[in-house]
């Protein structure tokens, strides 16, 4: 199948990718519609706070332009219950002079003479003097709003004082002004009064009017221009978080990788996202402007509609950038939240300032400002504020489109202008893209690989011939240094003889053409890193997880990579994937060598990957994700559909070839990674653990599915399970601590590394003769007939011996006695009192046991590692892990000049670690053992004054005398 390329992949890609964003947003319906239509909560929430602070106003024509303003004339007196925080009972107003007939004569008038109202006498107290009245007061607060006093100087002089509390005070909203709701009018009623007792005519007219001054409207408090920028900043923060979130979950779960491994364009990746989040937001500023015209802000209906849309488009559009580029920095998509949550407090705070007007006034530098104007809540803040205060009083026409670029009338001191917002976001956007795509690629992936600091100075990068060279360890992590990796010569000859024929091809630059796949002497270091964090430095090692590997991959074959975990199997496919970058030694893939930029997009198009986790996306169904990695490999598009459904089928998962992948079994997933892998008919296929999770019946399946793929392909595999690699591979490679330990068919290291034939043999129980029945108490049989029976006829003694059987290993040269003595055995079964025998062969997990333990031994002798004996008898000897025989320091007697000794039975842990699984009965040292360790005397004490641990003495003993497992083919020493 012809694969597309260049720009017309490039086209594909995209599309593809877009739909694959669109079709996640729309299956995360919540988190988009609330992305969409959040500003209508925060424009409702505007409206309010709007509708407070206006009706609030409502009580003065402050806000208003007065032109011609109405008279107040001659005010009664309020009731006293009028006043604000007035407590009951309560009086209208206070005097005193009461002492005088005419002026309680006054004050009655004042009080019958109220216009609209006249003022009952309990309404009313009088004093003698203005004293009793500051005393009366004093204990009585808030019991009356003002207070009369009057002096009657003389028949045509009274002279009276006014006493009101002058504080402005507001309720709910209502501001009181005491001087006019309370001062006047007491005031022209004392005036009036006194006239017409003066005058003696008490229809005397005094009729009294004011009028405040004809003004202007002053500008009203504008909420949209106070808070308006935080609560826009607010509302931009849902798309920021959702983006950045699945920006940073594709890295973290590696899509992003798998998608590069199958050949994804950068170009495309970044194009996608900024199209389909820039289709968001303008969807979502257009909404914001037109709630805001729906709740009749003047803000959003005086000012030109495309002015205010561009200010909210573009400062969102920038932020998508703002996010790109802040997501290479965070590595776990549940930061997210914390990021968004941490921008906003500091955009709350420094549009707060902005608002305030620095540093967009001529008094700051120009320095500062560029600086200021860096963080695109800022531009947000001083575009609000000016299309704000271009509203903000009710003659105000707004910014029109032509007048953009120019400052408002009344600024005298404005530097920045609605245009300059609109260069600054656009100009600021392209700065966070790039610094996003410069990021991405120098902070290192999921897998902890990145490019140079410098890539894109590498000529190589342009031309697409050097520039996918990665290197391992974080930005701020000083790479320890790779140590040299020394070659070392395989034991085995089968992988002696492959790496001979790799460095023969390697040698004469030839590669036989039925190979897919030559590895040239792969080594990977991960190198050791000193990470200085903010209190302590973290340091780790390096260290060799390939150490030279050499293995030619054959064509039409399936090589079952097999080794006990961290054996380097995952590190060797990263490394044949690109996804790791090779420490030295190089793997042509089909000629493409995996050290090369242009090879390595060339293998790209020729392998399928089934990573060791499924990569795959929640929301998306396992249809939608063949077609999206179909597409990023660039197949015809109208051959898609028919790949789609075939590889469903193979896989047996085209009933739920619909379902989200979050609904998949862990088996179902696997089969999906495994079709994703076959896609566009990979002549390479790795599969890394593919049938991890699966049930019985799907393994086979899958079984099935591989084994017929590899027609006209090379498939590699690892596996844990021995009876898959058995079934499907042509060739096996078994690796343990980073190199390969050996290579062959089934049977072949079958014969070469299984322990031979296994014999087990039980013993039937019996019960003592004298004991009651009841009391079962078991007899111990005498073994040592059949042990001697098993020495004599076969040079073997028990590998493993419990209370109920032995177990002896039966190396492949004793084939051909076996018939007799097993006939032998049973003929005499009853005499030994064996209850049944058991004869098998040994099995692909015993040789993969064997090579593990074989390499875990040689671990623990480098490493020199001890661990205690406890013996029989009770006592406890050191020994290095991994000992056969070893002698017990101060048994030397007469009858064994040399000592006792045991041979130690070994077995791994499930971590892989040896240790002890028992030890054979004691026996004498032979003559003609050699001692390899001397113990250290048993009395020795430490400086504490404890006895030193005794160290047991590691023997050597000839090869006839060691029966255990493959791993007795060679003697350690230690
Ligand atoms: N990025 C890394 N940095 C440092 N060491 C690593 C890194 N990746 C892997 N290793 C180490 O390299 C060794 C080989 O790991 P690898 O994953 O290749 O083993 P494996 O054979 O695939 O194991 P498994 O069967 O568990 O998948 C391990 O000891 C592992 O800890």
């Amino acid at each position: 199948m012809e694969l597309r390329r260049g720009i017309p992949l490039l086209w594909q890609q995209f599309k593809a990718l877009f739909s694959k964003n669109l079709l996640l947003s729309w299956r995360n319906k919540r988190a988009t519609l609330l992305q969409l239509f959040a500003s209508f909560f925060f424009i409702l929430l505007l409206f309010c706070i709007d509708k407070a602070t206006s009706s609030r106003n409502s009580q003065t024509t402050a806000f208003e332009s007065v032109t011609d303003p109405l008279a107040l004339v001659s005010p009664p007196i309020p009731p006293c219950e009028d006043k604000y925080y007035m407590r009951t009972p309560c009086f209208d107003f206070l005097w005193s002079g009461n002492s005088s007939s005419r002026l309680n004569t006054i004050v009655r008038s004042i009080m019958t003479n109220n216009p609209g109202r006249p003022i009952p006498a309990s309404k009313v107290m009088s004093f003698r003097t203005s004293d009793e009245v500051d005393a009366w007061l004093l204990t009585n607060p808030m019991r009356s709003p003002g207070a009369l006093h009057f002096r009657e100087i003389n028949a045509t002089v009274i002279g009276y004082g006014l006493q009101t509390n002058s504080s402005t005070t507001s309720l709910r909203g209502q501001v009181e002004d005491p001087t006019f709701k309370f001062q006047i009018p007491l005031q022209i009623a004392a005036e009036r009064e006194i006239a017409r007792s003066v005058l003696g005519d008490s229809n005397f007219g005094w009729n009294f009017g004011f009028k405040e001054f004809a003004h202007p409207a002053r500008k009203t408090f504008s909420v949209l221009a106070s808070i308006g920028p935080s609560f826009f900043l607010a509302f931009a923060m849902f798309g920021f978080v959702l983006q950045i979130g699945s920006l940073i979950e594709e890295k973290e779960l590696k899509l992003r990788q798998a998608m590069s491994m199958m050949g994804l364009y950068e170009s495309a990746y970044w194009l996608s996202w900024v199209t389909w989040e820039g289709i968001l937001v303008l969807i979502s500023s257009l909404l914001l402007v037109l709630f805001g015209m729906m709740f009749q802000f003047d803000f959003f209906i005086k000012n030109n509609f495309a002015v205010v849309f561009l200010v909210f488009f573009l400062f969102q559009f920038n932020m998508i950038a703002f996010a790109f580029m802040l997501s290479a920095f965070v590595s776990k998509s549940s930061s997210a939240t914390t990021v968004g949550f941490s921008l906003f407090i500091v955009g709350f705070l420094t549009q707060l300032v902005t608002v305030f007007g620095f540093p967009y006034k001529s008094q700051f530098s120009r320095f500062l400002r560029n600086i200021w104007s860096l963080y695109p809540p800022n531009l947000l803040a001083s575009a609000v504020k000016q299309l704000a205060d271009a509203t903000d009083t009710p003659e105000a026409v707004g910014i029109s489109w032509s007048r953009r670029a120019k400052c408002l009338p009344d600024d005298a001191e404005c530097v920045i202008t609605i245009n300059d917002v609109y260069k600054w976001l656009i100009s600021t956007f392209f700065v966070w893209l790039v610094l996003a795509i410069y990021f991405d690629n120098i902070f290192p992936n999921a897998s902890g690989v990145r490019k140079p600091l410098f890539y894109f100075l590498m000529p190589g990068y342009w031309s697409g011939t050097s520039g996918n060279k990665v290197r391992e360890g974080g930005i701020c992590s000083c790479i320890g240094s790779v140590p040299q990796h020394e070659q070392i010569s395989p034991d085995d000859e089968d992988v002696l003889e492959e790496e001979n024929t790799v460095k023969k091809d390697t040698r004469e630059g030839t590669v036989d053409p039925n190979v897919a796949v030559q590895i040239r002497g792969l080594v990977k270091t991960y190198a050791g890193t000193r990470n200085i964090g903010c209190c302590k430095c973290k340091k780790t090692p390096p260290y060799q997880a390939l150490k030279g590997l050499w293995v030619n991959f054959s064509k039409d074959q399936l090589f079952c990579l097999l080794g006990p975990n961290g054996a380097g199997k995952t590190t060797a496919i990263n490394c044949l994937t690109g996804s790791t970058p090779v420490t030295s030694g190089d793997a042509l893939i089909y000629g493409y060598s995996v050290r090369s930029s242009v090879g390595m997009s060339n293998i790209q198009k020729i392998i399928g990957v089934c990573p060791q986790f499924d990569i795959l996306w929640d929301a998306l169904s396992g249809d939608e994700h063949l077609h999206l990695f179909a597409n990023i490999k660039g197949l015809p598009p109208d051959s898609i559909n028919s790949v789609a459904e075939e590889l469903l089928a193979k896989v047996r998962l085209t009933e739920s070839a619909k379902l989200r992948t979050r609904s998949y079994s862990g088996g179902m997933k696997r089969r999906l990674s495994v079709a994703i892998a076959l896609i566009g008919d990979p002549k390479l296929v790795i599969l890394d653990e593919p049938t991890t999770g699966m049930d019985p019946i799907s393994r086979r399946h899958v079984w099935d599915i591989i084994q017929k793929a590899k027609n006209g392909r090379a498939i590699v595999l690892t596996t844990h399970s021995m009876e898959e690699a058995d079934i499907l591979s042509d060739r096996i490679g078994i690796m343990a601590k980073g190199r390969l330990r050996c290579i062959g068919t089934s049977i072949r290291l079958k014969s070469r590394f299984g322990t031979g034939f296994i014999a087990n043999i039980s013993f039937s129980e019996t019960t003592g003769g004298n004991t009651p029945p009841y009391i079962l108490e078991e007899l111990p049989i005498d073994r040592e007939p059949v042990k001697k029976f098993f020495k004599d006829r076969l040079d073997v003694i028990p590998a493993e011996e419990t209370r109920s059987f032995l177990t002896f290993v039966i190396p492949h040269d004793k084939e051909r006695l076996l018939t007799q003595f097993f006939t032998e055995l049973e003929d005499r079964q009853n005499e030994f009192e064996i209850s049944d025998i058991q004869l098998g062969l040994a099995t692909l997990e015993e040789v993969f046991l064997n090579i593990a333990k074989q390499a875990e031994l040689e671990n623990a002798t480098a490493e020199g590692r001890l661990v205690p004996l406890t013996l029989t008898s009770g006592a406890s000897v050191q020994i290095p892990v991994g000992a056969q025989f070893v002698g017990v320091p101060g048994t030397e007697t007469a009858e064994n000049p040399r000592g006792i000794m045991v041979e130690v039975y070994w077995e791994e842990d499930d971590t892989g670690t040896l240790c002890i699984s028992g030890h054979s009965a004691e026996m004498p040292i032979p003559p003609n053992a050699q001692t390899l360790v001397s113990a250290v005397p048993p009395s020795s004490r430490n400086i504490l004054g404890r006895r030193a641990p005794v160290h047991g003495i590691v023997i050597e003993l000839s090869q006839t005398h060691s029966h255990r497992t493959g791993s007795s083919r060679r003697i350690i020493t230690f």
